[in-house]
């Protein structure tokens, strides 16, 4: 990643209103050339809405957006041919071979004869479908229209990439082969923009991440800078001799917890005390005031952190992406 140079994208105070609904709130961000993002949040959170506006095919209500250095509403030929976008899902026409829907895009990037035909075959190569060039396009099975639209975004040999849900209802074969094309994508230098609502599936993936929920960025920044943070939030199990209820009202009664879930032999409970010489403290007290037999703390995960960032579990950080 390259910080010193100017972003790729630059988006700002970026809103879309659909009637009174705030598909897209007020969202800034920048993305540095060769970055690998997850843009990641629940159905409807807006990230659609977002990345067809990234892609020049909505525009925005208020804010802006700069790709590679030109304005996406005024001047929106600059940009296309330089992006490439996979729509979540596309229509594919009958009649039409996987060879020739590709040299059809070829020929609409103005590709001619030898470099055209090596183009094309280059991009079945790489995407795993050289088999299935004379195959009906409407014929393919989901994986490999998947790998044909990844072919298709390629062909202009865009700078940016921009996938919305690209491995959406993939097997797990064709989910690590999609991977393994992201990866090599990446190493070519391309600045990657992925979304989907399965955290794993874009961890795997990315270097960096957007949370999006009700249209705003809630949380974003590497993905290190984000495991920190989820394992800043300790949960600990704690097992007691006698009524666990009795371990459930003191911890309701103290500051500092939160999620206190009663269990069979006592509780867990999130603490948000912000140091571990407080965290240590206050077990003293705990073991003073009850029969503890055990503390047993657990650092969160990823997956944890989103779902604990989306109920408001864990306190706002300013964004980094
Ligand atoms: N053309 C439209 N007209 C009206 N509302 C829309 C339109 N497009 C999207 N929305 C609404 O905007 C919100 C954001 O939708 P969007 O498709 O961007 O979410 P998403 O994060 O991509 O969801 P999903 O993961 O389900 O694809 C939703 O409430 C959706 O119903």
């Amino acid at each position: 990643m390259n910080q010193t140079s100017p972003p790729i994208v630059e988006v700002r105070d970026l809103c879309r209103l659909f009637g009174t609904l705030h598909a897209v709130d007020t969202v800034s961000f920048t993305l540095q050339t060769g970055q690998v993002i997850g843009l990641i949040g629940a159905n409807g959170a807006g990230k659609t809405t977002l990345m067809r506006m990234l892609a020049t095919l909505d525009q925005p209500t208020t804010g802006s957006i700069s790709i590679l250095g030109a304005d996406a509403v005024l001047h929106p030929e600059l940009i296309r041919h330089r992006i490439g976008w996979m729509p979540d899902d596309f229509n594919v026409y009958s009649n039409t071979t996987v060879r020739d829907y590709l040299d059809f895009f070829a020929r609409a990037y103005g590709l001619k004869g030898h470099t055209r035909r090596e183009t094309v075959a280059r991009l079945m190569e790489f995407t795993g479908i050289p088999d299935l060039a004379d195959r009906f396009i409407d014929k393919l099975s989901k994986g490999q229209k998947q790998k044909l639209g990844l072919a298709r975004m390629l062909v202009g040999d865009p700078e940016l990439l921009i996938l919305d849900e690209p491995a959406a209802g993939l097997d797990p074969k064709a989910r690590l082969e999609f991977k393994q094309h992201i990866h090599d994508l990446a190493n070519q230098g391309k600045t990657i923009l992925i979304s989907s609502h399965i955290l794993s599936e874009l961890s795997e993936m990315c270097s960096d991440l957007i949370f999006m929920d009700n249209g705003k960025i809630i949380r974003s920044g590497t993905q290190e800078d984000l495991l920190q943070t989820a394992s800043a939030v300790t949960e600990i199990l704690i097992r007691c001799i006698g009524d666990p209820q009795l371990l459930v009202e003191w911890l309701k009664n103290r500051e500092g917890w939160n999620n206190i879930t009663p269990l069979p032999q006592g509780a867990s409970a999130v603490c948000s005390l912000d140091s571990d010489e407080a965290l240590s403290r206050e077990l003293r007290e705990l073991c003073l005031a009850l029969p503890i037999l055990e503390f047993t703390p657990r650092r969160r995960n990823l997956e944890e952190a989103f779902v604990s960032i989306l109920s408001g579990n864990l306190p706002p950080i300013p964004s980094q992406a």
